[in-house]
């Protein structure tokens, strides 16, 4: 599937900016130099430790990315256009194995970002972050120095935030506190202009229900009713992703060369150790139909994403000896976790019906009028006012479980969850028990299930019928207990590899998730909400909850885990310096070192873990 946009991608970047110096197709060039630091993938944390990296003009940096550019594409700019690139050029378009659970479950599609800037030009603009228990814990999985402390600096270091005006804040029913968040970084940070019926009514809906606003979700604790900021340029109202945040400003530099188009197949090792590590000495990629081999004078940096990542670390001799065999691939580091511990949020959601048509994104596709009158809106930068293409997804709630179930049912669930854990023979078993205590003694302050609401049909358990309009509730898991994997099946870079995210497999996971339904009807019974629908589309109020939750779910799209950051004898797979163990210059930098899942969107999490690891790259 091929965007009918994508020719307005190629001729925008054939005339912009975008063909200065460092970005270029020219991989004869490329292939010709050398680099120190040799950065495959130039999606989210690429680029950010690729920009670092090149701020010292000692180091030449290269950067290798599969995808093109999406510069200037309005699918991919327009905040309120989010969604529209998954499944065109700018998405790999993966699909999941379909598995064994409680029960079979279908395979869900996976998009992934292809292109500069990765996945942050296909996301859906949110921007957040977990609660520090959830980072903290990661130093105590061993990687000292991984904590809140330091990754909340680097989160902001990420970051310019742009304080509402009083009339937005109003609307939204905020106090915003800009201390919160960084004032000097890339991402520019701000919340929508567009304040829909739904997102006013948000707070005092869940206020309805028990649930507390939070107005400092950013802080440290996200527990709570909040409204959350996007990753929106208010300059311009475009979106900013890791391309026009890390890239496109500094692309003149001249120890900086990114290459687009250019599908890294493995990397080359020396015939000489050091210390008894294996050391990099060069990539392997194809562009244009050729094959090159480009040389890495100081370090190999993977950024592929938690997909392509174990790919890579596979291609290239790194991975358990029984599916490098299988892959016909030799092997030269046995280290069998490589793309274990796969971790992923399992989305439910449930759709209503707005009676008379009211406006909602849907209104876009419906009628033309409307749709060339909010263009209008949107190109003159209307504040009042402001263009429905200005909307993201602003109404977020992360909740514990016994707010969801109730104490009696969250103590059953939780003895479940104990019982699980304490019978895992798994490697990361550790990280398992470190989840445990985001059920037991953080129970108040991590939430288990995050629930937000979204102006239109936006599910992937059904379609929208044409000239009806809808509100999508939706509820997806922050911390299941299944794990799956990645891996390749085989030697070719070219070919998919296979996705196994076990979802469901742990029972446990199941009953959180027809909880999350259960409980999503609540918010949409409230009576700010109910006098908006006329009726239920999905489930449908005769679906059987437990076979809708397990065949009509989706993901989140934030997989993390599969080169997690841990002890080498407890999964690990990179070092708290996310070295990858058993060799000497190759490290990863991306979401897949995560070895914990947070309850938050992915995105603000990799910059600052990129921002993190271009310290502790460029100062030992
Ligand atoms: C549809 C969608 C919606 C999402 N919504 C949100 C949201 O609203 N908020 C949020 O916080 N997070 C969201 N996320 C998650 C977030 O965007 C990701 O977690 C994050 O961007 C991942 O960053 P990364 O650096 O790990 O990988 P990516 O950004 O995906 O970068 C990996 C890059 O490597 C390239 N690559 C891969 N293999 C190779 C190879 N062999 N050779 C060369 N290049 C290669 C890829 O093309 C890609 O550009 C969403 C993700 C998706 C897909």
């Amino acid at each position: 599937r091929v965007s009918p946009r994508s020719s307005f991608a190629r001729t925008a970047k054939a005339d912009s900016n975008i063909v200065s110096r460092s970005i270029s197709s020219d991989a004869e060039r490329f292939a010709t130099s050398s680099y120190d630091y040799i950065v495959v993938g130039g999606g989210t944390a690429g680029l950010t430790v690729a920009a670092r990296l090149s701020e010292n003009d000692h180091y030449t940096v290269g950067v290798l990315e599969a995808g093109g550019s999406g510069f200037g594409d309005p699918i991919v700019d327009i905040p309120g256009k989010y969604g529209a690139d998954v499944g065109t050029i700018y998405d790999w378009n993966y699909t999941t194995t379909a598995g064994t659970g409680v029960t079979d479950v279908p395979s869900v599609p996976w998009a992934r970002g292809k292109m500069l800037g990765g996945s942050t030009g296909l996301n859906f603009l949110v921007w957040n972050r977990a609660s520090r228990h959830e980072y903290d814990a990661w130093e105590r999985l061993g990687n000292e120095g991984w904590n809140w402390e330091s990754m909340y600096s680097y989160m902001k270091k990420a970051e310019s935030f742009h304080q509402p005006s009083r009339e937005l804040a109003s609307s939204f029913g905020i106090d915003v506190s800009a201390s919160d968040y960084g004032s000097t970084g890339s991402v520019q940070i701000s919340f929508t202009k567009y304040v829909s019926p739904l997102a006013r009514k948000w707070f005092h809906a869940l206020e309805s229900l028990g649930i507390m606003k939070n107005d400092h979700p950013l802080a440290g604790n996200n527990v709570g009713a909040s409204m959350q900021p996007s990753d929106i340029d208010p300059r311009n109202t475009t979106r900013s992703y890791a391309a026009p945040a890390y890239l496109f400003p500094i692309a003149d530099r001249k120890n900086l060369d990114v290459l687009i188009d250019a599908l890294v197949r493995k990397i080359n090792w020396s015939s000489k150790k050091s210390g008894g590590n294996v050391v990099a000495k060069s990539v392997t990629f194809t562009s244009g139909g050729k094959e090159y081999t480009v040389a890495a004078k100081r370090e190999v940096i993977i950024s592929c994403g938690t997909v392509n990542t174990p790919q890579l670390l596979e291609l290239s001799g790194i991975g358990a000896k029984t599916v490098l065999d299988k892959a016909g691939v030799d092997l030269v580091i046995d280290l069998p976790s490589v793309g274990e511990n796969l971790q992923d949020h399992l989305l439910n959601c449930g759709v209503w019906e707005r009676k008379n048509n009211a406006i909602t994104l849907d209104t876009l596709r419906n009628n033309m009028s409307f749709a060339q009158q909010q263009a209008a809106l949107y190109a003159n930068q209307s504040d009042d006012p402001a263009s429905i293409l200005d909307e993201t997804v602003p109404n977020i709630a992360y909740l514990p479980l016994s707010t969801v179930v109730g104490e009696t049912d969250a103590k059953a669930l939780v003895a479940e969850a104990v019982a699980y854990v304490n019978a895992s023979t798994a490697p990361y078993k550790r990280a398992l028990q470190e989840q445990l205590l985001f059920l037991q003694q953080y129970s108040d302050v991590v939430g288990q299930i995050e629930f937000f609401a979204l102006d239109g049909f936006q599910c992937p358990a059904g379609t929208p019928e044409p000239n009806k309009t809808y509100t999508t509730f939706a509820a997806p898991q922050q911390h299941s207990l299944s794990r799956g994997s990645v891996h390749i099946n085989s030697s070719s870079a070219s070919d998919y590899p296979v996705i196994k995210p076990n979802y469901y497999s742990v029972p446990f996971d199941h009953k959180v998730a027809v909880a999350g339904v259960v409980y999503l009807r609540k918010i949409a019974a409230t009576s700010l909400y109910a006098p908006l629908f006329s009726t239920e589309i999905l489930p449908g109020e005769e679906a059987d909850l437990q076979h809708y939750t397990l065949t009509r779910f989706g993901t989140e799209f934030h997989p993390v885990g599969t080169a997690s950051m841990l002890p080498k004898t407890q999964g690990g797979v990179v070092d708290s310096s996310l070295k990858v163990y058993g060799t000497s210059n190759v490290r990863v930098v991306d979401a897949s070192i995560i070895p914990l899942h947070i309850s938050a969107h992915t995105q603000a999490t990799v910059y600052g873990i990129a921002e993190k690891a271009a310290d502790i790259i460029l100062l030992g």
